[in-house]
């Protein structure tokens, strides 16, 4: 590392206001791998990050600039490129001025998104070569592969290239971890793309034609035909109608290759299903294998030990290493011809080899079995545990029942429209968000929220895709498209969450990185030094030795089970109505040590009753005119309840230069009449004389032009589960709970002594409460995280400000869902404490697996070395081990 020095990057982010934002670029740049640091300075709207000058530089500010458009989309963004401490670079500062051009930045606004699904990705290693190769492509912005889900996602700089570049992945993919099932989803505006299975299709040349004829139609962007699993997949063009366009494609089949099965798949999971089934099959055939190599190899064992001739023997044995391990050694030698001398399999092949070159026949063998054993077993245990993250989240539409002119037509979700009308039968999921214009029915909305509960809906409610319809016919028009429902925000979400990643998954990705080389190198020394030392010591002996810590030189195990607890966690959570927008913030939550809530619609229901008005001069109803004429254009929780109890309607046309002053009230000219409505800040703020009110409650004053007429009272209700709340925060080891709110002090006391609430502040403006929060970080270290709860609504800039921002209530708001790094489903405060349980056991198990599995590696090297171990532990510490840490990741789910 010695040679290596830092370059530092100003980017310049011209039209950064937005707090919230601010704080969202921090975070996630600093996350990105390549910087090394990063600092922000709001005033100056500027962005310093350190690069290691290891990296390309370019790519890493395109990086950043890339990540900083996903977040805040808007900015000017300027890039002075600036070495400090570089050695070769001798430039001054802001001498090299490169600046992108608006329509540059404005390029990145709408990254296009390639995903490919590679199904068959077992290697965790491969994964990560795979992804490094296809970041460094040309015309690839950014890729990230979830080895969880087997998705990589590409974003691309524009879309001249995308076939190109589609080509060029698979290659890579192909050439890394051949054999793997690629599914590729192009999200672009390029076109749409659709998936035709030809069912009995035997004849290649006819295929070949198909394939030609269709690549050849005008209305197709792209096409490919799979002839092995008799898949078509054609790019449609943005603007032709999908439906003609298919009708031809199944013309041209026809007239090329009459009576073929043709089945147009509705969405990938359909195509996923059936690659599960191959994998199956391939599944079975290991199993096969493993079975007949230790027949074999028990026989083998049974004859020496009743004295057949050991030549038989050692035949028999070859045979079962061949057919246990044929497969392993094909690999290693075609990845050897490539350079990758540092893979699993190669490995494997070289300790074997080796064992068989000093006579340890049995051993050899033995090891490769059981390296397959365990590699088989994990693979079922991997796939069982995805199995269950995928039900968990088995929130996905399959089909939506569209009503046209009285008829009704099965069609996939993604093609109704907004405006549509779709019928849910009793028994089905809720395709899309909508609003109920007929039929009442309960609704289970359990996969979207964690509450097991039934509503109720009739005409006029609002619908979200993921429910399910229990009982009764309903008649939705949908109001949102398909990318927009709330079944695809949380998919999207959820999927997403694993591309920031925690510290554990950074620092053990990094450590992966050294730890096979170190491993390797100590091999070989071990192999060889002694030997050549130690008088009288025996090659065969150390070369043995030196073999053992090939075998523990992989770390699969961390590699595979710590994305997999996180993810397993962030699936979890979901299930419960928690969606956790990245594995970082999964694990900050079990360092909060402090909660700090706001009032109204967190701990509070939000929905104020009017308990008393007070009148000066007039009548109570005329005061309560007043008080609706002033609230009526406002949204806040008390202009509802204020209205609700008025209960009339309010000219609109007679009001005047109404404005919302936030924390104080309202102040609106009605005829000739100046209205104020809201709190003492308020009277004192326009010198008005008023009288204060003595209950305990949310008071509104009034005053007409400029004379006091009276208050209204208005008071909230703590929700029932909000004392619940705070004291299993406390069970699970907070140590503070503090309370915010624009509330007045006698209600703000009142509440937090019903809830025991620590500490409370009162009567603050919005901007307080950010100064509040920063009071509570003083002090603090890195390690004592605080948390804050809010509505999503006022709070936008405290939810920023915090570690771990945490949205309630969010079903159909954007807001929250967007501010937020944590979005609780439901109104239920009592979820936050389930959050950080869930953090914790994750974290748990994820270090419980972390020293499991190198403490195992480090006593077998250690006892290998003394000459104490054999084969047999060390492949314990590899894939026994990494079996072992996927089963325990499986716990999150319980
Ligand atoms: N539309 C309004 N009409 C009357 N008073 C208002 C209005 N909006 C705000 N106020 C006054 O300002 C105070 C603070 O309002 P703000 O919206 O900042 O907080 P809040 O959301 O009601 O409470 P919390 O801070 O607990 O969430 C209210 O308690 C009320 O006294
Ligand atoms: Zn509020």
């Amino acid at each position: 590392m010695g040679d290596c020095s830092l370059l530092k990057k100003e980017i310049l982010l011209g039209g950064l206001r937005c707090s919230h934002c601010a704080k969202d670029i921090i975070k996630t740049v600093s996350n990105l791998e390549e910087v090394e640091g990063c600092n922000l300075d709001f005033e100056a709207q500027k962005l310093i990050i350190d690069i290691l000058d290891t990296y390309n530089e370019d790519k890493v500010v395109s990086k950043v600039i890339d990540t900083i458009n996903s977040i805040e989309p808007d900015l000017d963004i300027d890039v002075t490129i600036n070495s400090i401490n570089s050695r070769k670079r001798q430039k001054g500062r802001g001498k090299n001025m490169k600046s992108l051009s608006k329509a540059e930045v404005n390029d990145n606004v709408n990254p296009i998104k390639v995903e490919f699904i590679l199904n068959g990705l077992n290697c965790a290693h491969c994964a990560e070569v795979i992804n490094e190769k296809v970041g460094k492509l040309k015309g690839v912005k950014s890729s990230n592969l979830n080895f969880v889900n087997k998705k990589m996602t590409l974003n691309l700089t524009d879309e001249q290239n995308e076939s190109e570049i589609i080509r060029k992945t698979i290659d890579i993919i192909n050439n890394t971890e051949p054999g793997l099932d690629i599914v590729v989803n192009s999200k672009s505006k390029l076109g749409i793309k659709k998936e035709i299975i030809l069912g009995g299709l035997n004849c290649a040349h006819c295929a070949e034609v198909i394939g030609q004829k269709v690549s050849n139609l005008s209305e197709i962007e792209s096409s490919d035909l799979n002839f092995i699993n008799k898949k078509l997949t054609v790019l449609i063009k943005q603007n032709e109608n999908s439906k003609q366009v298919i009708e031809k494609i199944i013309d041209i089949i026809n007239n090329t290759e009459p009576g073929l099965d043709i089945n147009i798949v509705k969405n990938s999971q359909q195509a996923n299903i059936s690659v599960e089934e191959k994998e199956k099959d391939s599944s079975k055939k290991d199993l096969l294998k493993l079975i007949v190599g230790f027949g074999m190899y028990a026989v083998a064992i049974y004859q020496s030990t009743i004295g057949v001739e050991s030549k038989l023997m050692n035949l028999l044995l070859i045979i079962s290493y061949l057919v246990v391990g044929g497969g392993v050694i094909i690999k290693a030698l075609k990845n050897m011809t490539k350079g990758r001398i540092f893979d699993e399999n190669f490995l494997m092949l070289i300790a074997t080899v080796g064992a068989l070159a000093i006579g340890e026949v049995e051993e050899a063998v033995a090891v490769m079995l059981f390296y397959q054993l365990g590699e088989y077993l994990q693979g079922i245990a991997v796939g069982k545990s995805r199995k269950s993250i995928a039900s968990l989240m088995n929130i996905r539409p399959d089909s939506a029942n569209l009503k046209v002119n009285n008829e009704i037509k099965v069609v996939s979700p993604e093609d109704v429209e907004i405006g549509d009308v779709i019928v849910i039968k009793p028994g089905e999921k809720v395709p899309l968000d909508g609003v109920i214009i007929d039929g009442s029915s309960m609704v289970d909305t359990s996969a979207i929220t964690g509450e097991s509960v039934l509503r109720e809906t009739a005409i006029g409610d609002d619908i979200l895709s993921g429910f399910i319809n229990k009982n009764s016919l309903l008649i939705v028009k949908v109001t949102k498209g398909y990318g927009e429902s709330t079944v695809s925000k949380i998919l999207d979400l959820v999927e997403n969450a694993s591309s920031k990643k925690s510290k554990t998954e950074n620092f053990i990705s990094k450590f992966s990185r050294y730890y096979t080389p170190i491993v390797v190198c100590l091999a070989a020394t071990i192999a060889i030094i002694p030997p050549i030392v130690i008088q009288g010591a025996e090659f065969s002996e150390w070369f043995y030795r030196g073999l053992l810590f090939l075998v523990v030189s992989c770390p699969c195990a961390l590699v595979l089970s710590i994305p997999l607890s996180f993810f397993s966690g962030i699936g979890y959570a979901s299930k419960n109505g928690i969606l956790i927008k990245g594995s970082n913030y999964l694990e900050a939550l079990k360092d909060v040590d402090t909660v700090v809530f706001d009032k109204t619609g967190t701990l509070t229901k939000g929905v104020f009753n009017v308990t008393n008005i007070n009148a000066v001069d007039i009548s109570k109803q005329e005061l309560l005119e007043y008080a609706a004429i002033a609230e009526v254009n406002s949204n806040h929780p008390i202009a509802k309840s204020i209205l609700k109890t008025y209960g009339k309607a309010v000219d609109l046309d007679s009001i005047k230069n109404y404005e919302e002053i936030a924390a104080h009230g309202i102040r609106v000219q009605y005829n000739n009449e100046k209205i104020l409505a809201g709190n003492e800040k308020l009277m004192k703020a326009n010198n008005i004389l008023y009288s204060e009110a003595k209950e305990v409650g949310t008071v509104v004053y009034v005053a007409v032009n400029g004379i006091y007429k009276g208050y209204v009272v208005i008071s909230d209700e703590v929700k029932e589960d909000s004392k619940d709340a705070i004291r299993n925060l406390k069970n699970v080891g907070i140590k503070e709970v503090v309370m915010l709110t624009g509330d007045n002090k006698d209600v703000a006391n009142k509440v937090a002594s019903d809830l025991n609430i620590d500490t409370v502040y009162s009567s603050l403006l919005p901007n307080e409460k950010v100064e509040k929060v920063e009071e509570i970080y003083e002090g603090r270290n890195e390690k004592e995280k605080v948390a804050f709860v809010g509505d999503g609504i006022n709070d936008a800039p405290v939810l920023a400000r915090v570690d771990v921002g945490i949205a309630m209530g969010a079903l159909g708001s954007d807001a929250a869902i967007e501010a937020a790094d944590v979005v609780l489903m439901t109104d239920e405060p009592n979820k936050i404490y389930k959050a950080i349980e869930i953090s914790k056991k994750t974290n748990k198990i994820v270090w419980q697996n972390i020293i499991f599995a190198l403490g195992v590696k480090v006593v077998v090297m250690v006892l290998g070395a003394g000459g104490m171990a054999t084969m047999w532990e060390a492949i314990f510490a590899d894939v026994g081990v990494a079996l072992i840490a996927v089963i325990n990741a499986m716990r999150i789910l319980k």
